[in-house]
């Protein structure tokens, strides 16, 4: 009897080992095939970024090549998911699709249409929670309601039980007949196109070799080296003191199982208090990943806004001079800059880095949140709307979160976590000369800063600190 052709689509998965929804449809049949979908519903969208999509492209070549080594292959379909996917199923005659779930709110719609869609044509589909260590319902109070703020969520969902990583998959694949390759041919399946045939143009260099053997290596990398040190560590832009598997973990590239076990097997070796402590505060970001997620899933109005009323009607100044200044590294603030400019040239930022520069555009520039929140997303390897919406909430205090008004200090930031300029000379190389005093306090004379050809500083720190109290006041926030 022929096997039952089973397809597998792929979305923030993008790796064989450790997928729980590839597994799950693999001991159902022999003849699984994978799919992976270019919607023009999320590829025209104007926050994507080039280098996410070049990181992107570059897994799917790699995983296309994984599938060939078992028998079997990936296709590429370009077209509208609830569209294409049925017509190809049906084609096909697929006795099912399985796919992982996801939280976004587009993707959620995005599912409901392909599997209302194809089960009007008598094709079952059949999901898995596969991105997340525990999923959304798993998490909740006492009293069954989501958490909204971060630390009673770390605690509860620090206790339960994770789920290691499944063994090596390897089990050999059938592939389409002929005549099925045919088939699929007709109905729009195309060659895996570059980004830049997509119009997505990334010249600069990727912080993350795509592919899942990269994340890995890299996971080995850090679990051997920094992660001992994380917590010490991790703050400091000079130092490659963080995993920066971000990319990896956005799309999928690497499983969250196989991270957490790095984690579990580092405590395991550890003899005093004081390591545990520093790997612990790595699960505490792994755990800040999550939180986020949930919070999306449960409130996803929060892709829409602030999730505090009264920040709805903030009055934001939006001075677009200003904008352009931050976007481009030039407002006259070394650490501000040198972050801005290191998101520009690799598409990544450090974390210590991403706080400063969204408190400068919101608590500084007084500018609406969601103008940053765009920005990163149409510049960030690792743009992600959870991770990226929670953090810039965070950082202008509209989001779901206990201590409302955080104001850095930027050259306090920088004499803390930059005490000898490092980062600063590294992405700002026209201040190189300047003694490490001045890098640090942004205290630089006009006529320094003219001849290294760098700008005034576009606000006063002060000044601006006291508007925005002022204003943070008159809203009653
Ligand atoms: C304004 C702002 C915007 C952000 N936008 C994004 C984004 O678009 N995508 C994104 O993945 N992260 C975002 N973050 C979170 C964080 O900055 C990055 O995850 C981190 O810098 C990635 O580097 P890493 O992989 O070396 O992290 P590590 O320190 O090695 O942490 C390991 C993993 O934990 C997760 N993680 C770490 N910190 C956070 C955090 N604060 N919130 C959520 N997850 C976290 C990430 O998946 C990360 O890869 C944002 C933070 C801020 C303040």
């Amino acid at each position: 009897m022929a096997e039952d052709l089973i397809l597998f689509w792929h979305r923030r998965d993008l790796r064989i080992q450790d997928n729980l929804g590839l597994i799950k449809a693999c001991e159902s049949s022999s003849k699984v095939i994978g799919l992976f979908c270019l919607d023009p519903n999320l590829l025209n969208r104007d926050d994507i970024a080039p280098v996410r999509v070049t990181y992107m492209i570059g897994c799917l070549q790699f995983i296309q090549e994984e599938y060939k080594k078992l028998g079997s292959q990936l296709l590429i379909l370009q077209g509208e998911a609830q569209e294409i996917i049925p017509r190809l199923a049906r084609e096909l005659k697929a006795k099912a699709v399985y796919f992982n779930l996801d939280i976004e709110p587009f993707a959620r719609n995005r599912d409901r249409s392909v599997s209302e869609a194809l089960k009007s044509i008598g094709i079952r589909t059949e999901t898995t929670w596969d991105q997340l260590l525990h999923s959304p319902d798993q998490i909740l109070t006492q009293s069954q309601e989501p958490y909204k703020v971060y630390t009673p969520f770390w605690r509860n969902w620090s206790l339960k039980p994770k789920a290691k990583p499944q063994p090596v998959f390897s089990k050999p694949l059938m592939d389409l007949t002929e005549t099925e390759q045919e088939l699929a041919k007709n109905i729009g399946v195309i060659p895996l196109p570059s980004a830049k045939e997509l119009g997505f143009i990334w010249d600069n260099f990727l912080i993350l070799e795509p592919g899942e053997i990269a994340a890995q290596e890299r996971l080995e990398e850090f679990g051997d080296r920094a992660l001992y040190e994380y917590d010490e560590q991790r703050n400091f832009p000079a130092i490659d003191g963080t995993s920066q598997l971000s990319a990896a973990l956005k799309f999928g590239v690497i499983s969250i199982r196989s991270i957490w076990q790095k984690t579990v097997e580092a405590m395991e070796n550890c003899r005093s208090d004081e390591t545990r402590n520093q790997i612990q505060s790595w699960q505490q970001e792994l755990a800040w990943r999550e939180f986020y997620q949930h919070a999306l899933s449960h409130f996803p109005e929060l892709e829409l806004g602030a999730y505090r009323e009264p920040f709805k009607s903030f009055p934001w100044q939006n001075n677009e001079q200003y904008f352009q200044a931050w976007c481009e590294g030039k407002t006259g603030y070394p650490i501000v800059d040198a972050a801005m400019r290191q998101l520009q040239e690799s598409g990544w930022m450090h974390n210590r880095c991403r706080m400063i520069v969204a408190s400068f555009l919101t608590k500084d520039l007084i500018i609406n949140w969601q103008w940053g929140e765009k920005y990163f997303m149409q510049t960030l390897i690792d743009g992600d709307l959870a991770s990226n919406n929670g953090g810039w909430q965070w950082s202008a205090s509209s989001g779901m979160d206990p201590k409302p008004l955080r104001i850095f200090n930027p050259a306090s930031q920088a004499q803390k976590f930059d005490p000898e300029a490092e980062y600063i000379r590294q992405w700002l190389p026209e201040l190189r000369s300047l003694e490490t005093e001045q890098l640090v306090t942004g205290k630089i004379s006009s006529r320094d800063r003219k001849s290294c050809g760098y700008p005034d500083p576009i606000v006063d720190h002060n000044q601006q600190q006291r508007l925005f109290k002022q204003l943070y006041q008159e809203q009653k926030l």
